[in-house]
């Protein structure tokens, strides 16, 4: 049902995923819980969306005998985290892939337009020749997620991958419309926006669970 909205898009049904999920949502869940949790369930994604990496042999010494052994072949990939929530996302992955570049792309929603707003952009140099990572918590109207990855793609990059906590159809057919290439990763697909173009049933607003600015 939900591939029928965005043909690309894998959820993470894992139990360990949805088990804590299921408690950041709750809205008596603190900052240092949430942030906690936001870790752990990232570092989980993380191994999900790296799934088919390509690995070559390479030689090595083990302390008995040489042998041809799996490693990741070519350019170690990137992260970029959508700030400021993004960042929640993306020191699990790091814990995960501590060797990843990092590159952060500053973007609010003008609370009028519901639009995104560019405010910051620094990218790894070589970013377009990696895999990159996108990550933002919340896929809601679709508008931060599709700038993002666009002004990648106008950086160079081709091998894109969104990752998200939460996705509602709204979003997945915005991306589905203007990035059809690109694979998404959520934990799961809410039932709706709200008039504020909040997720329904969500966590609240990400960013403030996660630094307490709320
Ligand atoms: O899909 P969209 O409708 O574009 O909305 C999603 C965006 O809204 C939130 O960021 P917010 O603007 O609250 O910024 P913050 O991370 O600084 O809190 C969220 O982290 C996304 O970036
Ligand atoms: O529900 C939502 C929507 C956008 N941003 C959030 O943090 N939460
Ligand atoms: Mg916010």
């Amino acid at each position: 049902m939900d591939q029928a909205i965005h043909p690309r898009l894998t959820v993470l049904i894992h139990p360990l995923v949805q088990h804590k999920l299921t408690i950041m949502r709750r809205r008596e869940t603190s900052t240092g819980e949430f942030r906690s949790l936001a870790r752990e369930v990232s570092l989980l994604m993380a191994y999900e969306l790296t799934r088919d990496l390509p690995i070559e042999r390479v030689p090595i010494d083990t302390p008995l005998e040489p042998m041809m052994a799996p490693s990741i072949a070519g350019k170690k990939l990137c992260i970029v985290s959508i700030l400021r929530a993004g960042d929640g996302i993306a020191s699990g992955m790091l814990d995960l892939m501590p060797s990843a570049r990092v590159g952060h792309m500053g973007l609010y929603r003008d609370p009028a337009t519901k639009r995104p707003v560019e405010y910051y952009l620094k990218l790894p140099e070589d970013v377009a020749e990696r895999l990159v990572i996108v990550v933002d918590p919340m896929l809601a109207t679709g508008h931060s997620a599709a700038a993002a990855l666009a002004r990648l793609k106008k950086a160079g990059c081709h091998n894109l991958r969104f990752a998200c906590l939460l996705a509602v159809p709204e979003g997945l057919s915005v991306l589905a419309a203007e990035h059809p290439d690109v694979p998404v990763y959520a934990c799961a697909v809410d039932r709706m926006l709200d008039d504020h173009a909040y997720i329904r049933p969500g966590l609240g607003d990400a960013g403030d669970r996660l630094f307490g600015t709320k």
